[in-house]
């Protein structure tokens, strides 16, 4: 954190490569060209620039004497015997200066602004830590939403997924927890985006408050599927950057549906065929290595919280990326079409939702009046057809009736929003109940 701004130069310029190694174009089939000359130096993941041209690409595949490179956009104009370089690889060094910026995934800005790397590399794929030297999870955060201080908890450490369908308010929820949620540095990384949805993120939902502590990595929609693929790796690096400085770090993926695109396109390319429920193998794995990266830290070092959302078509939890995300995290978060279409923000479907983090997060009264909680949201839920139908008649059971009667301060509850901190949501949550 307290790296000096000349020790910042010096190293961004010893970076600088004095000779690159050149190859030649020697297939071009569709998207990928095979290239001659570069397969001593080069290395899967590696980047080439055709000379001359503007095109560039990811190598994904390296075969006897020839390597295979993902094309950036589009091959017109590219002909056999052109000469490509082998760029240097990106030295991807976070820097506290980054708080408050906008980069891409290789470090470089996106608001204009010079900015200088760190001194320290950083791998944008590195492991997790070992999972023997992993601390447990830690204390429940104040989140400045009633319903995650009680039913739903967020605990430092904890990983949770965020699913929903588009438009029902998951970036307008992601931009309030990036905002409230207690944590020294905000990292978000924004996947396949428009370009005018960053810019509304940044300046409206975030605005100057919430960036003021956050570091935004962004792959718009625009960008190759191997950069979009690489941004939430390298979000996660700047996470993981730090982490080890020993801060609690809040990381935001949004989303990890688009990641999964991002690597299907990249993978098919390299030769994988998407058979797994119309992905390729490799995606759990890619999928369990991003998440797997966030979480507790060791010893010495500080955590990494982490909110992962999916795009889940008509709420179907069933769906590939859906499914294989919930494997991995700690809890859900299900955000349903309906509720929003009803106006109740945030759209928590809470009897869908689950937090691993209990029963442990709560004393023993707190998770009784979290239950007592979730068993009358659950019951108006099973019988709201028939209620809403005006066939249920009061007094036929007790159960629904105080459902019912509780039903919505239960409602207006979940989406208390404010600074009551976790002693006060559950004050708020035992007045509801008590309606
Ligand atoms: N807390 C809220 N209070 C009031 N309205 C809200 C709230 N959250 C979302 N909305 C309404 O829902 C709309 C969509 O919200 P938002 O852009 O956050 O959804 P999204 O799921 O991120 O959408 P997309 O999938 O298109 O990115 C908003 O324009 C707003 O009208």
């Amino acid at each position: 954190m307290t790296d000096d701004i000349f020790d910042q130069m010096s190293s961004a310029i010893s970076g600088v490569a004095l000779a690159r190694p050149v190859g030649r174009i020697t297939q071009i089939a569709g998207g990928i060209v095979s290239i001659a000359g570069l397969s001593d130096a080069a290395c899967v993941g590696d980047e080439v620039r055709v000379i001359g041209g503007t095109a560039g690409g990811e190598i994904v595949r390296t075969s006897g004497a020839s390597i295979e490179a993902l094309i950036d956009g589009t091959t017109e104009g590219l002909g056999l015997g052109s000469n490509v370089v082998l760029l240097p690889r990106t030295k991807f060094a976070p820097h506290a200066s980054w708080i408050g910026r906008v980069i891409d995934p290789h470090g470089k800005p996106l608001d204009g602004r010079p900015l200088l790397p760190g001194t320290r590399a950083q791998p944008v794929s590195a492991a997790p830590p070992p999972a023997s030297e992993r601390r447990e999870l830690g204390p429940r955060l104040s989140t400045g939403f009633a319903v995650f201080d009680t039913i739903l908890p967020i605990v430092r450490g904890q990983r949770i997924g965020l699913f929903a369908g588009s438009g029902v308010g998951k970036s307008t929820l992601l931009s309030s927890l990036a905002k409230k949620v207690e944590a020294d540095v905000i990292v978000i990384g924004l996947v396949g985006e428009r370009g005018r949805e960053l810019r509304e993120f940044v300046e409206k939902s975030l605005g100057p408050d919430g960036m003021a502590r956050s570091i935004i990595v962004a792959a718009t929609s625009d960008r190759p599927a191997q950069v979009r693929r690489r941004c939430p790796q390298a979000a996660t690096a700047v996470a993981e950057y730090f982490r080890d400085q020993g801060l609690h770090v809040l990381l935001l993926i949004d989303s990890v549906t688009r990641f999964a695109e991002a690597h299907r396109e990249v993978a098919v390319a390299a030769g994988e065929t998407a058979n797994l429920r119309g992905h390729p193998a490799s995606t759990p794995a890619a999928i369990a290595g991003l998440c797997e990266r966030a979480g507790p830290g060791t010893e010495n070092s500080g955590d990494i919280t982490a909110i992962y959302t999916v795009l889940v078509a008509g709420s179907d939890m069933e769906e590939p990326v859906a499914d294989m995300l919930r494997g991995v995290l700690d809890g859900h978060v299900v955000l349903d079409r309906n509720i929003a279409e009803r106006g109740r923000y945030p759209a928590i479907d809470v009897t869908r939702s689950v937090s691993r983090s209990l029963p442990e997060a709560a004393n023993k009264a707190e998770n009784a009046l979290i239950q007592h909680a979730r068993r009358l949201l659950g019951t108006y839920a099973q019988s709201e057809l028939m209620i809403q139908a005006g066939l249920y008649s009061t007094g036929s059971d007790s159960k629904i009736d105080e459902a019912i009667a509780a039903h919505d301060a239960l409602d207006a509850f979940i989406s208390a929003e404010g600074t009551h901190g976790v002693a006060g949501a559950f004050h708020l949550l035992q007045k509801a109940l008590q309606t």
